[in-house]
């Protein structure tokens, strides 16, 4: 926790580990061999911890996706023009996209966060206007956010999620740029800073042919280079972070702090989820981390986060995409605890 900056971070529960065991107990108590239902029976656990309840029903789940631009992409980091990032937005609004399309399908409603996209948005249902710039500074020059932007941007996003109902979030993000300010994170929350431990941690992103991720590593060292003093989490996420990032990691710390389940979705959401648990390691229960994305650097943050994600599809696409396919597991898993038998109830002998 950052005690010089009060109020930024909300107070979040620990888990409680007793509920966990008595949560255990009854799975094992229902028609099936002991842990037969696999991690399944883990993500019944962790819902139920979340939500504090040995039976959780997961209701009026959010799909927020945040989006903004960044100072970084006019180095050449990213295969795809920067105003792809409003334009994409437009699409996710008017129903096109993929998420739009998963969001649909699922029955979950969607909210899109102009977190500091380049081009201003006029008003639109389902749109939330939070921009605090039109897009970062170019991380090589100097640091992307102010720390005033950056807490703004915490701000905005625990304020969003306080004005959505429901006890379930599904975090995305759309930011051409923004798997550079996602690695550039994980380089620096880790310590992997120079040479092979930071290739490990970028990947093509959008993209990127050979040649291509080899700027991007240059580009991403001379970043480091240009924001090393930049150490803590909140200064390292204000320097190298991006609106969008800063503003999924508000976000996720309000809506653990309101024991709400956190859908994690691909790297740069993953990224967020590595500053917040930095900030407050207490969220770190409240997250379920959807899928394995294929960009390279996304293994080691998950297992900076001491996290298995739950499907690997070889997705790389972001918008939650992931988060969104993985809910129906949420949803099965909390459909077993509640609606399974018992082998005293369904009279089934358990064991010679
Ligand atoms: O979520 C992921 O794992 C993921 C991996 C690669 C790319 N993306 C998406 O691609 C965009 C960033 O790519 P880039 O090459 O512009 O940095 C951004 O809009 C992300 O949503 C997302
Ligand atoms: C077309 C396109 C769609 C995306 N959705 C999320 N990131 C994206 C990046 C691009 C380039």
């Amino acid at each position: 926790m950052t005690s010089e900056l009060p109020g930024l971070i909300p107070d979040i529960a620990a888990p409680d580990t007793a509920l966990a065991t008595r949560i255990q107990s009854l799975l094992d108590s229902k028609t099936k061999p002991t842990g037969s239902l696999g991690r399944l029976e883990a993500l019944a656990v962790q819902i139920g911890q979340a939500l504090g309840s040995e039976a959780p029903r997961l209701a009026q789940p959010q799909m927020l996706v945040c989006a903004a631009d960044h100072g970084i992409a006019a180095q050449g980091v990213s295969p795809f023009p920067v105003d792809v990032t409003w334009q994409m937005v437009r699409n996710f609004l008017s129903g096109g996209a993929a998420i739009s399309v998963l969001a649909r399908q699922h029955g979950v409603a969607l909210t899109v966060a102009d977190c500091g996209v380049r081009q201003p948005f006029e008003d639109a249902p389902g749109l939330r206007q939070m921009r605090i710039a039109a897009g970062t500074a170019d991380s090589t020059q100097g640091p992307a956010m102010s720390l005033a932007q950056c807490e703004q941007a915490i701000r905005n996003g625990r304020a969003l999620v306080q004005s959505l109902p429901g006890n379930a979030v599904l975090l995305g993000e759309m930011g051409i740029g923004n798997t550079s300010a996602a690695s550039l994170l994980l380089a620096r929350l880790t310590g992997r800073e120079s040479g092979a431990a930071l290739a490990a941690c970028v990947g093509r992103g959008s993209g990127l042919d050979d040649a291509g991720l080899q700027r991007k590593c240059e580009t991403l060292a001379r970043a480091l280079a240009a924001n090393a003093d930049a150490r803590t989490p909140l200064a390292a996420l204000a320097a190298l972070g991006g609106f969008e990032i800063a503003t999924l990691a508000g976000a996720l710390l309000q809506a653990a702090s309101e024991r709400r389940v956190i859908v994690v979705d691909g790297f740069i959401t993953t990224a967020a989820a590595l500053a917040a648990c930095e900030l407050a390691p207490n969220a770190r229960p409240y997250c379920v981390f959807a899928h394995h994305s294929q960009e390279r650097g996304h293994t080691l943050m998950l297992e900076r986060l001491h996290a298995q994600a739950l499907l690997d599809l070889g997705l790389r696409l972001g918008e939650g995409t992931g988060a969104m396919l993985a809910w129906p597991l949420l949803q099965s898993a909390c459909a077993i605890l509640n609606e399974m038998a018992t082998f005293e109830s369904a009279q089934v002998s358990n064991r010679a």
